[in-house]
């Protein structure tokens, strides 16, 4: 494993980064979003936006998944403040875990108080449809069991401790608040809460591999969010998650069907609308210092 120094993510590279960022907008973000696979739209819906192509920052990484624009915008939702990756980084496009996290310690540094992950999911749920929008309310890291989690190397204390707790990772008030919007907004019949699993990708789950996790206590499965959830958590800021479920997951011998990223792509256009009405909504009642409004 590479120590930070040399992956460019120590804190001085953060801040290089940061210091860049700020010097080019005016906005002082305190809502760091995430979309997922096929859910770029949501920065759409940011007023006065300032855009950065993620080549153009400097220490960035880039994107290389269809479905992932590789751009940074600022704007705001109502008064709220906000900088969104439209695209984000997945281990298997070849980075280490600290680059693909390293947003996250950028969100830290440009003032973020609260972070919003997306994410494209397979459903493990024998109850889940496609379409579904699980709010995450726990994940299993599975890279992490063999080592690969973003918090291994030196610590550097200015972002926090050596040992974080992640039993409450997923913060409560904020999945309650999803489930009260969900409901004002109609959603309740297609809102679910549950387990996100991650692994490495590129590849699809075998069937004996969905079997397992399910098994596991897993209810979706994806290549993506756990490890930014640890570091956004370590550095001491809130975090709410939400997974749509894309695809069900193939757990059958007898079964014709393939996962397949266009799918992914698809189902991301079908539901965009909902996720993005229940993002902005619930981004509207987040108040200041990590209060709700
Ligand atoms: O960035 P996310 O986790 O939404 O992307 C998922 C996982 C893979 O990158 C891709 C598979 O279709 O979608
Ligand atoms: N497996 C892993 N990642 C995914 C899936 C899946 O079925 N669907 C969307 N991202």
């Amino acid at each position: 494993m590479l120590p930070e120094s040399s992956t460019g993510c120590s804190f001085e590279d953060c801040q290089d980064t940061a210091d860049w960022l700020l010097s080019q907008t005016a906005v002082r973000p305190l809502v760091g979003i995430v979309c997922g696979s096929g859910l770029g739209g949501l920065a759409d819906v940011l007023k006065d936006q300032e855009a950065f192509n993620y080549k153009d920052i400097p220490n960035f990484p880039q994107s290389t998944v269809h479905g992932h624009a590789g751009r940074l915008v600022f704007g705001t939702f109502k008064d709220r403040t906000c900088v969104c990756m439209q695209g984000r980084f997945h281990l298997y496009e070849g980075y280490p875990v600290q680059k693909i996290t390293m947003p996250m310690r950028l969100f830290k540094l440009l003032g973020v108080e609260t972070v919003i992950l997306t994410n494209a999911a397979g459903g493990l749920n024998q109850d889940y449809e496609v379409g579904d929008i699980m709010i995450i309310k726990d994940h299993l890291n599975i890279p992490g069991f063999a080592g690969n989690n973003p918090l291994v190397g030196p610590n550097d204390e200015r972002f926090g401790v050596r040992f974080p707790c992640m039993s409450d990772a997923y913060d409560r008030e904020l999945q309650q608040l999803a489930l009260d919007v969900g409901s004002e907004l109609g959603y309740s019949d297609f809102l679910r809460e549950g387990v996100y699993c991650v692994l490495g990708g590129p590849s699809f789950e075998t069937i004996a591999e969905c079997r397992m996790l399910n098994k596991l206590g897993a209810d979706a499965v994806g290549m993506s969010t756990a490890h930014e959830v640890i570091v956004a958590r370590h550095c001491g800021m809130r975090v709410f998650a939400l997974s749509l479920i894309t695809n069900k997951v193939v757990s059958d011998y007898n079964s014709e069907k393939k996962a397949n990223h266009e799918e992914v792509l698809q189902t991301g256009k079908q539901r965009a609308e909902q996720m993005e009405r229940l993002v902005s909504t619930i981004i509207t009642r987040i108040g200041h210092n990590n209060n709700l409004a």
